[in-house]
């Protein structure tokens, strides 16, 4: 049975499939949102947790790529790698939905579902995780602001949390700075965590895609009628985060304008709902994040200055992790760990030339980037032990070292044809359905997704 408490969150385009998943899944758990518009998802994960994200892969009539729905797999697993994603693809579309379990999805559903087989698939995804030592297993975020804890044993991330832990309670703004996927948002998450705001909401925009004119009615709300597609009032975010945490992300990126709204809301401590004239007082506490060199960017005039003073009562920079190549090892263990325990495989090893490979790499997506080596190398390894090959990256100084053994792999031996053609057969027999092909094969669906995937079928 699929837990009563979950959230759920379904996202196509077609309105019949919304309702009837909403008809569907409103029984059987606490909540369902349904949404038709992908753009919204990042700022409705934000808004609130939700343990499941059933998602369509197509968005425009017409294409049946599947990139649309890559794309959105890849931002939720980027905002909680630990959020089952269950994405929605045309029946007998094998390769699309091989392709997204290799990008991190849990688990896939042909158009038309089974009723049936979509609440097991969904039973399936949202069982408590088993496989990873007890007391280190990807925590589940139990509330809209629960944070993933930040790791590093580096000096740098030791001193990182010891300011955390100083400026929490405080009602201090805090400026997060730092190369992408450094950390910036766990940190925000970690300090509305740690503050006594913790129980009241954490809301978080990303301001640089935010139109001009989006910007204003995004943060400050607007009237129903204030502009053409205003079919309703709506509340800004500033409002949304009264008593507790606004985090806004990229906000180097903002422009003049935007900068002069945002400065005269948080001097007024209010803000006005486009299309209203009456001021909203609003309490928050202010957190931001941006990768650009803020400071310089004010030198230049492109940012103000009276602004920055605003947001950086107090200055947190994340250092790249290129600079703290200790915690390198211990990242990649815990993202195996996390990995591993989603896709139900055991916990591998690392060999120790895996581990001098990753050392050695530069990381230009810092965090981020090592999290996305370690989930392909996880789902991609045969053997329980990482291995140098497991790890491929696109800059020269590390270019995989793959040798002979690949050389062999890659061979089309006779009898790895042979094992090719009986999947292949056994999944034209059954239509497309992995089930009922790995059954018939004696196969786990993991076991022979991985087969799927050496074979490139
Ligand atoms: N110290 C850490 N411990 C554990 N996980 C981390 C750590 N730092 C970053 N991560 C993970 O790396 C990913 C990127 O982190 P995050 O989104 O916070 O970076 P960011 O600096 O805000 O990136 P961007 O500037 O691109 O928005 C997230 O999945 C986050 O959970």
């Amino acid at each position: 049975m699929i837990p009563k408490h979950a959230r759920i969150l379904v996202v196509d385009d077609e309105p019949d499939v919304l309702f009837a998943l909403k008809l569907l899944l409103k029984t059987e758990v606490r909540e369902v949102v349904t949404e038709k518009n992908p753009e919204l998802l990042l700022s409705l994960l934000r808004q609130q947790h939700f343990d499941a994200v059933l998602l369509d892969m197509n968005y425009r009539s017409g294409q049946a790529t599947g990139n649309e729905g890559f794309y959105w797999l890849g931002r939720i697993l980027e905002h909680d790698p630990t959020t089952a994603v269950i994405l929605i693809t045309a029946y007998g579309d094998v390769r699309t939905a091989v392709r997204a379990l290799k990008a991190g999805a849990t688990d896939f559903l042909l158009k038309p579902w089974h009723n049936d087989q979509l609440l097991q698939t969904l039973t399936t995804a949202l069982q408590p995780k088993t496989g990873s030592k007890s007391g280190s297993s990807p925590k589940k975020q139990v509330g809209p602001a629960a944070a993933i804890a930040l790791l590093g044993e580096s000096d740098a991330m030791q001193e990182v949390r010891a300011i955390i832990e100083k400026v929490a309670p405080t009602e201090a703004n805090v400026l997060l700075l730092g190369e992408n996927g450094t950390g910036k948002e766990l940190v925000a998450k970690s300090l509305h965590e740690q503050s006594r705001r913790a129980a009241r909401p954490y809301v978080a925009a990303d301001v640089a895609a935010l139109s001009e004119g989006l910007f204003e009615s995004e943060l400050f709300g607007h009237t129903k009628g204030a502009f053409t597609d205003a079919q309703a009032s709506r509340v800004g975010r500033f409002e949304a985060a009264t008593g507790g945490t606004l985090f806004l992300d990229e906000i180097g990126n903002i422009g003049l304008p935007q900068q002069a709204k945002l400065l005269t809301a948080l001097q007024n401590r209010q803000v006005v709902p486009v299309g209203s004239n009456v001021p909203v007082p609003v309490d928050i506490r202010l957190l931001s994040a941006t990768n650009a060199p803020l400071h310089a960017l004010v030198a230049r005039g492109t940012f103000r200055q009276d602004l920055m003073y605003r947001l950086n009562t107090v200055e947190i920079t994340l250092p790249p992790l290129r600079e703290r190549a200790d915690d390198v090892q211990l990242l990649a263990r815990h993202f195996a760990q996390v990995y591993a325990a989603r896709n139900r495989q055991p916990e591998p090893e690392f060999s120790a030339a895996a581990l001098r490979k990753l050392r050695e790499h530069t990381w230009p997506g810092n965090v981020r980037e090592l999290q996305h080596a370690v989930e392909r190398a996880v789902i991609l390894a045969v053997g329980p032990v990482l291995l140098p090959a497991d790890f491929s990256f696109r800059s020269p100084e590390s270019a995989p070292a793959f040798g002979a053994a690949a050389t062999v792999a890659e061979q089309p031996l006779p009898l790895l044809e042979v094992e090719k053609n009986t999947i292949r057969q056994a999944i034209e027999r059954h239509q497309g359905n992995l089930t009922k092909a790995a059954k018939e094969l004696g196969l786990t669906r993991t076991a022979l997704y991985r087969r799927l995937d050496k074979h490139d079928i």
